[in-house]
């Protein structure tokens, strides 16, 4: 390109989607209960759109460059790009028209219908949010398939507003990929990047036929060890790709982004391509230290400003970044988000009920663009030009060092003083035995794994309590009787181990949040975590720990309407932390064992109120696994010290669990193993099992869950599915190391679907323990 458009001086890299109050959530979950037309539904996705540009211009981004970006998506935006290249999977080919998916198909898709399982769900980088994995063949037909990015640009556009259309690039798009079932062993998705780019390439030719001046496409997956391409190979496919699509013939200018860490040996390689502009992460990525070779001709765009956490930036140091930047001899320095923004909240101006000292400190989706635009104009006119808002941003940081609450001694020094012994149980096979006297059960225990179906009462009831409607006794009365159905349910169904089945809990971190010292939560703070569903990270700003018992009262109750054992429940510091808003100013392991310390407080009391089994989830685990193997080693230490800080305070005979899922559990078998729990169930269904050749291999002593019900799917598995799967698992590991439950908690399902399945489950059971 000889004239490169302008690129603003402040931008961010996306913006929530989900709708201040769920806009999109209410309105898509309505269409798919057949409530709302596909029509309404694209109604309200375009008043938000629009609603959002009317925002961000008068937070100050501008309008007549390509500032504020276009990156809608009604459920994920991975799956957008598949729509876009025309990957649909055969299963679903039935549902692919003229125009692409609709609506209708789009859903499909994503949430699979009778025998047609869904596209799989993982974990996106080290966050909560969760894409759907496209499947890419040896045979799989790339073609141009949705001109959705074109359309929405050219809705902003009619309304004056130049926008930059956002889409995931063809190299991460391809590694983040997994092969189709039955292609060949030494097929990866990769291998078809040649045959992916012309539809790129034609995409970029419409988009800049619509008048599209900037283009940014997202290649996270630069900057991850954790995806299964090897690094040079990923780095070829970044020469390659970049190469086609710099050579297009008419395009608009390239803007790759390289959110959530640091792109390492990847920066040298995509400044030696033609695109015109990199984003690089400088939240969580190093500062480059010298000039990068092709880096004259780009424009840097400096993501200072946190996509990812939630605390008010010190503008004075984020400044300084960029004026070091400066000398890297880039084309020009830009102001961006280290991420997206629709990792955070929309707006602090939401949350009337929150402290106000607190909110302060805090910088949600709008603070942040604020945060951007006044750096874009330091960066431009000068430090005396934002002077004020420099000394406003640094009186901020500076009262969150003193707040009370901040630092408490009592909290520190209990930490400081705990010895080894707090983190070890002792010998397994002496737990082990001494649990087999007490709890006396049968070979393959069945259980669940904590939560059942959140019916719409429940919900109703604490919508109800939270506005003051109900009386705290009234809304504890509602909760028992719940309690009381399940308990019953499970007698009825013949389960071994029961639970209480957490009706009380919003959510189950928010809920401990919500219950602990040091944190605060919000009200309208939702984040989407995969399609319409939703959650409130808490912000934990304080020293944590443990005013009262939390869930000793619940426990008691259920334990009281039966002989059978009832699991105690808990969160796990790792999870608690995962899925809060952390504090950003002491190294997470100190947090996460002031967490795990008020944790085991409540273990104890659990034990000391007859509780004999006591479950502790940690589905986060794998979650903050750093992105650079290097760092591997450091997490996994202080994670798996916190839980077993948490847990190393019971007897012998009272058996640990934990749960995880979500995972490639073979990347962290050591940290499952170092755990230490007597039991641990998996999400394993939807694989068929895969991890009990891990397990087995490793050599793994303690006890193991394995899901024989994939909770993801409204689909009601067989009995002879679950046997098939009950029956591989008694051949790969010992039978006195397996228990039966479903792939996670049942919250998201309805009776209709879990009673007969957990039915099922307990048919299986009795069919495969009559063999043994
Ligand atoms: N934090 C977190 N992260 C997680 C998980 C998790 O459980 N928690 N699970 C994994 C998968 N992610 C998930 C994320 C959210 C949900 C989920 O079910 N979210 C619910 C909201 C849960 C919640 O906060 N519920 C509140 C508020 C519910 C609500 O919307 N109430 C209505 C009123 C209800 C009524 O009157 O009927 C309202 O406020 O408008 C409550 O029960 O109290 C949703 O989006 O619908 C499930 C899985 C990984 N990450
Ligand atoms: C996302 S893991 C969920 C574990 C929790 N005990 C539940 O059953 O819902
Ligand atoms: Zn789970």
């Amino acid at each position: 390109m000889s004239n490169v458009p302008q690129f603003p001086a402040g931008s961010v890299l996306g913006y929530p989607r989900i709708g201040p109050r769920r806009e999109l959530k209410k309105a898509i979950e309505a269409f798919w209960a057949g409530k709302t037309s596909a029509d309404e539904v694209e109604a309200t996705a375009a008043d938000l759109r629009r609603r959002t540009r009317t925002r961000l211009a008068e937070l100050g981004l501008p309008t007549d460059v390509p500032a504020i970006p276009s990156a809608f998506s009604f459920y994920d935006h991975v799956l957008d790009a598949t729509a876009v290249v025309g990957a649909v999977p055969a299963r679903f080919a039935d549902l692919v028209t003229d125009g692409g998916l609709d609506l209708a198909g789009y859903s499909t898709v994503a949430r699979g219908r009778g025998d047609d399982l869904p596209l799989e769900m993982t974990k996106w980088f080290d966050t909560n949010y969760h894409y759907l994995v496209p499947e890419i063949g040896p045979e799989t037909v790339f073609s141009y398939s949705s001109d959705r990015p074109v359309r929405e640009f050219a809705e902003a556009l009619a309304e004056g507003v130049v926008t930059r259309p956002v889409i995931v690039g063809p190299v991460t798009y391809l590694a983040l990929a997994k092969a189709t079932e039955g292609s060949p062993e030494d097929f990866a998705p990769i291998d078809r990047l040649q045959d992916i780019l012309p539809v790129y390439v034609q995409l970029l030719s419409e988009l800049a036929a619509a008048g599209a001046t900037w283009v940014q496409l997202e290649e996270p997956a630069l900057v991850s060890d954790s995806i299964e391409v090897p690094a040079e190979r990923l780095l070829a496919a970044v020469v390659e790709a970049y190469g086609v699509l710099t050579g297009a013939e008419s395009r608009p200018a390239i803007f790759v982004a390289a959110p959530y860490g640091d792109l390492g040996a990847a920066l040298p390689v995509l400044a030696a391509t033609d695109v015109e502009a990199i984003g690089i992460d400088l939240v969580r990525g190093d500062l480059p230290t010298e000039a990068v070779p092709g880096l004259e001709t780009k424009t840097l765009v400096a993501g200072v400003i946190d996509g990812h956490n939630i605390w008010r930036a010190d503008l004075d140091a984020k400044l300084a970044i960029l004026e070091r930047l400066e000398n890297l001899g880039a084309a020009a320095v830009t102001v961006g988000t280290s991420t997206s923004l629709f990792h955070v909240p929309h707006t602090t101006e939401d949350e009337p009920n929150l402290d106000a000292t607190l909110k302060s400190w805090l910088a949600f989706a709008d603070q942040k663009v604020r945060e951007v635009v006044v750096l874009a104009e330091g960066l431009t006119e000068g430090r005396e030009a934002i002077h004020e808002q420099l000394l406003e941003a640094t009186d901020a940081v500076n009262s969150r060092k003193t707040a009370p609450g901040v630092v408490r001694p009592e909290v520190r020094d209990r930490v400081a003083a705990l010895t080894e012994d707090a983190f070890n149980r002792g010998d397994f096979e002496t737990r082990k035995k001494a649990q087999a006297e007490r709890l006396d059960l049968p070979p393959l225990p069945t259980t669940t794994i904590g939560s059942f179906p959140q019916t719409p009462e429940i919900r109703k009831a604490r919508a109800a309590f939270v506005k003051g409607e109900l009386t705290a006794g009234q809304y504890e009365d509602e909760m028992k009787a719940e309690i009381a159905r399940v308990v019953e349910l499970q007698e009825q169904i013949g389960l071994d181990v029961l639970v209480h089945g957490e009706p009380e809990r919003n959510d189950m971190v928010q809920y401990f949040a919500e219950n602990l010292d040091g944190f605060s939560v919000t009200e309208n703070g939702w984040v989407q975590s995969y399609g319409s569903r939703c959650t409130r990270p808490s912000i934990l700003w304080g020293d944590v720990s443990r005013p009262a018992p939390i869930t000793v009262a619940w426990a008691q109750y259920a334990q009281s309407l039966t002989s059978k054992h009832m699991k105690g429940m808990l969160t796990g510091p790792v999870t608690i932390l995962a899925w809060s808003f952390v504090r950003d100013d002491q190294p997470l392991g100190d947090t996460a064992n002031q967490v795990g310390l008020a944790l085991r407080d409540e273990i104890n009391d659990l034990e000391a109120a007859g509780i004999a089994i006591i479950q502790v989830d940690e589905p986060a685990l794998r979650e903050l696994l750093p992105l650079r193997a290097e760092d591997h080693a450091a997490y996994l230490d202080w994670s798996v010290r916190s839980f077993r800080l948490s847990t190393a305070g019971v007897r012998e005979d009272t058996q640990i669990h934990t749960h995880l899922c979500y995972s490639e559990f073979g990347q962290i078998m050591g940290a499952i193993d170092g755990l230490d729990a007597d039991v641990t169930s998996i999400e394993a269904a939807r694989s068929k099992m895969e991890i009990l050749g891990d397990i087995a291999a490793a050599g793994y002593p303690r006890a193991v869950g394995p899901g024989v019900y994939d909770i993801h799917s409204p689909r009601v598995p067989s009995e002879a599915e679950v046997t098939e799967l009950l029956a591989d698992a008694v051949k790969a590991i010992a039978v006195d190391q397996l228990w039966v439950n479903p792939d996670c908690g049942l919250k998201t399902r309805r009776y209709e679907e879990v009673t007969p399945s957990l039915e099922r489950i307990l048919a299986a059971t009795r069919t495969v323990r009559a063999t043994l």
